[in-house]
């Protein structure tokens, strides 16, 4: 066996069971706001949804990510203050039908959520060149997002609640948080168990927009291509899959 002989996963498939719970966690995950619990998100609970996040994937293996846990409320008084300066901002931007639907949703849990997580990226990590990020330099930040979303998932799956924050000048986040220059702030997080989950996006039960048809998000060769028959069927699968409903 040479030294970069793989080992093999022997089972490929997943169980009805473990589809069913896969499927039930991108389904079931809600970004939270407003329904944190004070309880302290036990060590290895945390550890494994953190370890769920280190195992995303990264454009050439890169791992550009770094977590910085905020538990101290004095900084997390600071962020939120920022949040309010940022949130008074965007208030502004929107037109004057949605200024007053803006000003009343809730779009952050930074005080109510035990634990707040930035995820950063190292733009330098592993040297100048990266393998898959010779022509597209972005994808770095991109894997960092994976990880944001594996993440959101272990934690949907552990009954934990996230909230992401990006009503925030990144600035005003990388001077709160001390994260020196070529790290990149990605996501700043709130989370924490939960009293509920929301069945739907609170934005859309708040009328700010609906999801869309998947059916019309489909391209077929190219973005202006027709549908042949084959993909007809595509889309009429499509049409009628339910979320969360797993495959027999
Ligand atoms: C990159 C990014 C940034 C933000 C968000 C998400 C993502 C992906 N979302 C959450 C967003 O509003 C939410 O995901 C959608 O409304 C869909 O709802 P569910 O996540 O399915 O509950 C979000 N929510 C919020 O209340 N304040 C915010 O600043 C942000 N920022």
């Amino acid at each position: 066996m040479s030294s970069h002989a793989q080992a093999i996963q022997t089972d490929p498939s997943f169980s009805a069971a473990e589809r069913a719970a896969v499927y039930r966690a991108i389904h079931t995950r809600r970004d939270v706001r407003g329904q944190f619990l004070p309880d302290p998100i036990p060590d290895e609970v945390l550890a494994r949804v953190l370890t769920a996040a280190h195992h995303a994937p990264s454009v050439g293996f890169m791992q550009p990510w770094d977590f910085v846990l905020v538990r101290s409320r004095t900084v997390r008084q600071q962020i939120h203050h920022d949040f309010l300066a940022a949130h008074a901002e965007a208030e502004r931007m929107f037109d004057e039908g949605r200024r007053t639907t803006y000003r009343n949703l809730k779009l952050e849990g930074i005080l109510e959520a035990p634990l707040n997580l930035c995820v950063t990226c190292d733009r330098g990590r592993n040297g100048p060149v990266v393998l898959g990020r010779t022509h597209m330099p972005e994808m770095d930040i991109y894997s960092a997002v994976c990880a944001v979303q594996n993440l959101w998932l272990a934690a949907r799956a552990e009954g934990l609640g996230v909230g992401w924050v990006s009503i925030l000048h990144p600035q005003a986040l990388r001077e709160a948080l001390g994260i020196p220059d070529g790290i990149v702030p990605i996501a700043y997080l709130c989370i924490g168990y939960v009293s509920h989950f929301h069945d739907r996006p609170e934005l859309e039960s708040a009328g700010w927009l609906k999801r869309m048809p998947l059916a019309g998000l489909l391209h077929f060769d190219r973005w202006q291509g027709a549908a042949d028959e084959a993909d007809g069927g595509l889309a009429a699968a499509v049409a009628q899959a339910m979320p969360g409903a797993a495959p027999a």
